[in-house]
């Protein structure tokens, strides 16, 4: 059973991955990117044939999240790494010509099952965790002890974008409006226990960390024991 496991979900550059490294690196957790997963299948499909990839992904595709062994610890222990058939590829998942084959893996419910099963493995493996991307509250995580939707305005998305990968000219800054994924997913983390979404618009990223770390330390909480009448008086 783990310590702890957060999920934090919103759309393209509300903030997750800022918000993920902190609080992993904060309280000593692993940090599982799903996004990097659904770039790397994007990127082993122009390299293995689909069938071979869907029949045994985690055969083929190896993610080691980040690991933040002990709190506050100045670096992680071991660095995100994706690797294909051994091969580290963390580097070749970034270029914007995989931007068709990352929306087709990413629409495909077949696709969306296998790297499902993929994170299983990873959180069963890793324990203590925060994990990023969209739908994980709902589908990767239904115990987390937070979960936490990020939201920010489109203008802010698409500076916050521009401004991050300014000198890397191979990354795509297409930033859209939340899409209708986004618009279900908001709603169905809304609806669940635990949740708290946080509207970062105006709100640097430490701000952000505190929200999270505040609503952690509210969820975790004992409930106060309730005074029955027979006791007060
Ligand atoms: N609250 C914030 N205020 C201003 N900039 C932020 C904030 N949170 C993140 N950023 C910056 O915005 C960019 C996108 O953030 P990132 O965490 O990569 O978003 P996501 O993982 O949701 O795509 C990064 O350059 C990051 O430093
Ligand atoms: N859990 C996830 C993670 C990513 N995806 C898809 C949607 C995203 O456009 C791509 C790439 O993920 P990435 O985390 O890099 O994307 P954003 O920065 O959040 O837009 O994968 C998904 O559908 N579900």
């Amino acid at each position: 059973m783990p310590r702890v496991a957060i999920s934090i979900d919103g759309p393209t550059a509300s903030g997750k991955s800022t918000l993920a490294q902190g609080l992993s690196q904060a309280l000593g957790l692993a940090f599982l990117d799903t996004g990097l997963t659904y770039r790397s299948l994007a990127y082993a499909l122009t390299r293995e044939s689909a069938e071979t990839l869907r029949d045994d992904l985690a055969a083929v595709l190896d993610h080691r999240p980040e690991v933040y062994r002990a709190p506050g610890a100045d670096e992680p222990a071991q660095r995100h790494g994706i690797f294909l058939r051994g091969e580290d590829i963390t580097g070749k998942i970034w270029d914007a010509s995989l931007d068709d084959n990352l929306k087709s893996v990413a629409r495909d419910p077949g696709w969306r099952q296998a790297i499902l099963r993929l994170h299983q493995d990873v959180t069963e493996r890793y324990g203590d965790i925060v994990v990023v991307g969209r739908d994980v509250a709902v589908t990767l995580l239904p115990d987390a002890d937070l979960r936490i939707y990020l939201t920010a305005s489109l203008a802010v998305r698409r500076e916050r974008r521009r401004a991050q990968y300014r000198d890397m000219r191979d990354r795509s800054v297409t930033v859209g409006p939340a899409t209708e994924r986004d618009v279900e997913n908001r709603a169905a983390v809304r609806a669940l226990p635990k949740s708290l979404e946080i509207p970062t618009t105006y709100l640097p990223a430490s701000a952000v960390f505190a929200a999270a770390l505040h609503g952690l330390r509210k969820f975790s909480a004992p409930r106060p024991v309730r005074q029955g009448k027979a006791n007060n008086s």
